[in-house]
């Protein structure tokens, strides 16, 4: 499937990507300006010809077809039997979206308006702070979005648990008034250990403190009889249905902590930017469509040229935690080892995805960036403008800092570089030793992705163009990005264990590293 792409990656293995340069228009022409944002994927080695191979593949691949699929409301996530519909959360003036012959519309925009009613109440009263406890996707994806919209945040504080670790909600409610204090527990399933335990432990906190948890508990899940029976009264349940995956869901009931904390009008520039994403990437010619351009570098860089991994590096310090929302939903959705017909792959399933912001990140891992023997494809992200008029200065810093790093990966310093930077101190086989250590071999590739400033807007485009990164990337893979098998085991494991771990059951049939553990842990308990 991938030959041409191959052979694409060998013929240009050679090439300097700065030479590529030459041609004065390749900047334009190896970029996609559309919607408000700019994405340059001109300082790799894709050239016309490399790019004609990965254009192929959105057409043998059916990318269109099932794209069309997706948004019609067809069960694509054939595994379990379920529509991807998330675009309908973000749907706002759209038409009706029918699965099993039924327009799932009118109930989003009502539970959107139940979403935004409570948001108003709780907003007016005198609640102080917000805890969402949930895991995965009913985390990271509010966790992100309120982060990135810091500077619009005017409601309480909101606060994110998830994990299992006590010192997690432990460290949270130190800080909170239990009188002032409203929990949202946020699971799909209403089901998940690490959730559920630390709802009761929310619960417990409360009854310690001499407060009614009457009230103070909201559900966001699909699972309405699970939230009942913890005891939250249905009014103040937020129903989504299976089409929403859990790494897809921070646009519906999901969302409600972000909503929270900056209001329903922001909330709905969040969805709209999203909205204007599934149009674009509807509508637009693969060469101007951006998930699409976005999800073939991947290609080329993954599958073609063998580069197992990508860092994304956010010159944004409010996007801090992207790279972790894009780690689950990219790793999740494309970490696969089937194809759809349930045949072993033959070629390499989605990337390695990592990374932190900048500059942060440069006192750091970069090192290995630009001089490890590995190459490490980067995504740099940045805004034209920050939100500190006052500080300016900053943001120039933050900027040139993110156009270095992409011009020394391409760049690198060559051994006569080297040399004459470090020719005044050293001489002789010393000189030729230290220089050695200074050359970057450069050649390394990267893209940008440069928008105005990161309003919630634009923070719904750059959201819904990664989910449809991660959707392209799938069907030319030919996998199901909808469900998440590899996740069942460790889960059941961990159920059994638990018994093991308390002292509860005698520890037989381990293996011998298993049991050693098991038996530290309990000497120690
Ligand atoms: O929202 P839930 O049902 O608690 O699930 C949380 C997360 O757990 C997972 O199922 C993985 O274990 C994710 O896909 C999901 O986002």
């Amino acid at each position: 499937m991938f030959d041409k792409v191959k052979a694409q990656a060998q013929r240009v293995a050679g090439h300097r990507i700065e030479d590529l340069f030459a041609d004065a228009g390749r900047a334009s022409e190896f970029s996609v300006d559309a919607l408000g944002m700019l994405f340059d994927y001109s300082k790799t080695q894709i050239d016309a010809d490399a790019r004609a191979a990965l254009l192929e593949l959105v057409e043998t691949g059916s990318v269109a077809e099932r794209r069309d699929a997706m948004f019609s409301g067809a069960k694509i996530n054939e595994t379990e039997g379920r529509a991807v519909l998330h675009t309908a959360l973000r749907n706002l003036d759209g038409g009706p979206v029918m699965v099993d012959g039924q327009d799932v519309m009118p109930e989003v925009l009502t539970t959107l308006a139940r979403m935004e009613k409570l948001t108003e109440e709780l907003r007016a009263s005198d609640v102080t702070d917000v805890v969402n406890i949930g895991i995965g996707g009913s985390d990271l994806g509010p966790v992100m979005a309120a982060l990135a919209m810091a500077p619009y945040h005017d409601g309480p504080r909101c606060h994110f648990v998830s994990n299992v670790d006590g010192a997690d909600i432990a460290d949270t409610l130190k800080g909170c008034d239990p009188k002032r204090t409203a929990f949202i527990v946020a699971s799909k399933t209403f089901s998940t250990i690490e959730t559920m335990t630390n709802a009761r432990t929310a619960k417990a906190w409360l009854a310690e403190k001499g407060v009614s948890d009457e009230g103070k508990f909201i559900a966001l899940s699909s699972n309405k009889a699970g939230a009942a029976q913890f005891g939250i009264p249905e009014d103040r349940v937020f129903g989504f249905e299976d089409w929403v995956g859990g790494r897809y869901s921070v646009w519906g009931p999901i969302g409600l902590s972000v909503m929270i904390a900056v209001g329903p009008d922001n909330f709905r520039a969040f969805l709209r930017g999203a909205q204007a994403m599934d149009q674009h990437f509807r509508s637009a010619a693969p060469l101007e469509n951006l998930p699409v351009m976005l999800a073939l570098v991947g290609i080329f860089h993954n599958q073609g040229q063998g580069h197992a991994t990508r860092a994304v590096l956010p010159y944004d310090n409010r996007l801090m935690r992207l790279p972790a929302y894009l780690q689950q939903l990219e790793m999740e959705s494309n970490g696969k080892g089937v194809s759809m017909d349930g045949a072993d792959l033959s070629y390499d399933s989605g990337p390695i995805v990592w990374g932190e912001p900048g500059t942060n990140g440069q006192h750091a891992f970069y090192q290995l960036i630009h001089q490890g023997t590995r190459v490490v494809p980067c995504e740099f992200l940045v805004a034209a403008t920050g939100h500190e008029p006052d500080l300016r200065h900053h943001h120039e810093l933050l900027v040139a800092n993110c156009l270095a790093q992409s011009e020394a990966l391409m760049r690198g310093r060559s051994l006569d570089e080297a040399r004459a930077k470090v020719a005044d101190k050293f001489e002789g086989d010393e000189l030729e030793r230290q220089a050695r250590h200074r050359v970057f071999p450069g050649n390394r590739p990267s893209t940008t992705l440069i928008y105005d400033k990161l309003d919630p807007e634009t923070l719904g485009k750059i959201v819904a163009l990664y989910e449809h990164r991660v959707f392209v990337e799938g069907v030319i893979l030919n996998i199901n990005s909808y469900d998440q098998w590899g996740v069942e085991l460790g889960k059941e494991l961990a159920t059994a264990l638990g018994p093991l771990v308390s002292g509860d059951a005698p520890i037989a049939g381990k293996d011998g590293s298993t049991t050693q553990l098991l038996n530290y842990v309990r000497a120690r308990a």
